[in-house]
């Protein structure tokens, strides 16, 4: 058992500065990383957030948490922005007769809604914090198959440096068919989010993770386990076998890439592993994430300039002051001095006679009515759908003081009562 803080131990009293977890005193503050905690039902999450929060009081470095799994029923920590304050799942699983899992999804594209304003708090604590964990739902693919998953983690990963920590269940995990399907999980989430990605091997006081990372780390060691369980009667290896072999060749360059953890979020084993993959994730975030992002960003603002270059030509061009027009002196302006003031008087319907054709049809008339058409129809749109989130209760996202956190192991288990529950109470 480690000696840092049990699961229930409360938080230390809330310092207003909290020390840097790491890095010398005097040098600027670094921005905090955010670990987005993923894995499949069951792996730990939850436990491991638990465990990081506590290994992090204990640091005086208290985490900002946001907790982004609607159905979980006994949080053993207390998050700082929780989505069951902003969503009730259940009321929204009866409400549109649901399932569990249409309801848990439902419930998570309602907050992402409000995202931006959560973002907002996350940003502004920046300051003051290390960390900032986020823990995922249950059912893995409702957060990495759905679209709301992705613009959560796209609008976090744009702000702040990122890192996903893949949770795996370690004693499930030890049959080479398990393990292939696991990797290739990781592998697609780690080509959906291209964050950088720790595999963190949990429950390792009950497995330890060797095994896993001799796999990973040498191809016969896995196609060796793989033929001592693969062979039939005939000692023939299967065909489903033989393309595992091949699969562990082709995960090679993956593997070479990510950081592999093992961890215990009961006894707190491996957590001093698992804060130096998160310090270099955030260090490959830097060197290759970042500088993507702005690259991205600088593309989109030279679209955006070009873009408004060529409406202003095309206004220009629809108010005949074209360079040439201006040049050569169009018409005489209200001053009289041709080429003077292009944006002066016309002679009365001279544009617009120019514009027509024989059955004095505007031709740009029309197009120009068709994009405020549009402008317009968008406009609605969107505040249609304004409306309806609100209707449905994506409610204002609450949050309560930073440091101001109950003691842990005082969840709700229902919503922490800070915010308002979906539907609004009458
Ligand atoms: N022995 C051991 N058990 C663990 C460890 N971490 C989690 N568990 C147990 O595994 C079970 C599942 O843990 P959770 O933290 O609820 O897992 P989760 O991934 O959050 O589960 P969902 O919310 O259903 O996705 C619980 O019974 C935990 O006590 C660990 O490191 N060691």
């Amino acid at each position: 058992m480690s000696t840092e803080a049990g699961p229930s131990s409360p938080p230390p009293a809330p310092a207003a500065a909290p020390a840097p977890a790491d890095g010398a005193e005097g040098e600027k503050k670094k921005e905090p990383v955010v670990i987005l905690c993923i894995g499949m039902a069951g792996s730990g999450k939850t436990t491991l957030m638990q465990r990081l929060n506590s290994h992090l009081n204990s640091r005086n470095s208290p985490p900002y948490i946001l907790n982004l799994d609607p159905a979980v029923s006994h949080m053993p920590y207390s998050a700082n922005i929780d989505i069951r304050d902003t969503v009730d799942y259940k009321e929204v699983m009866k409400q549109y007769n649901l399932g569990p899992n249409g309801g848990i999804l439902t419930a998570l594209n309602l907050f992402t809604t409000k995202f931006d304003q959560v973002l907002g708090y996350v940003e502004k604590r920046a300051e003051s914090v290390d960390y900032i964990l986020v823990d995922t739902p249950g059912q893995i693919e409702i957060f990495t198959w759905s679209a709301s998953g992705a613009i959560i983690t796209d609008a976090i990963a744009s702000s702040l440096p990122t890192v996903v920590a893949y949770i795996v269940d370690t004693p499930r995990t030890t049959a080479p068919a398990t393990f292939m399907s696991n990797m290739l999980y990781a592998c697609s989430i780690l080509y959906k989010t291209r964050l950088p990605f720790i595999i963190v091997f949990n429950k390792i006081d009950v497995q330890p993770h060797d095994f896993a990372l001799e796999w990973m780390e040498d191809f016969e060691a896995y196609q060796a386990a793989l033929n001592d369980k693969s062979r039939d009667e005939h000692g023939e290896g299967s065909y489903v076998n033989s393309l595992m072999g091949s699969m562990c060749l082709v995960l090679e360059e993956f593997y070479n890439n990510l950081r592999a953890v093992g961890v215990s979020a009961m006894t707190g084993e491996g957590m001093k592993a698992f804060f130096d993959a998160v310090e270099e994730g955030r260090k490959e975030y830097e060197a290759d994430y970042r500088p993507e992002l702005d690259r991205l960003a600088a593309e989109r603002a030279a679209q955006t300039e070009a873009d408004k270059k060529a409406q202003l030509e095309r206004l220009m061009r629809d108010m005949n002051v074209s360079d040439s027009a201006t040049a050569t002196g169009s018409r005489p302006s209200a001053g009289g001095r041709r080429g003077d003031n292009p944006f002066g008087p016309h002679p009365i319907n001279e544009r617009e006679d120019r514009y027509m054709d024989e059955d004095g049809y505007d031709e740009d008339e029309e197009e120009v009515d068709e994009e405020e058409q549009e402008a317009i129809r968008r406009q609605a749109e969107e505040e249609e759908e304004d409306a309806d989130a609100q209707e449905l209760g994506a409610l204002d996202v609450q949050e309560p003081e930073i440091g101001g956190l109950p003691p842990m192991g005082s969840a709700t288990g229902g919503g922490t009562g800070r915010g308002m529950s979906w539907p609004r109470p009458a």
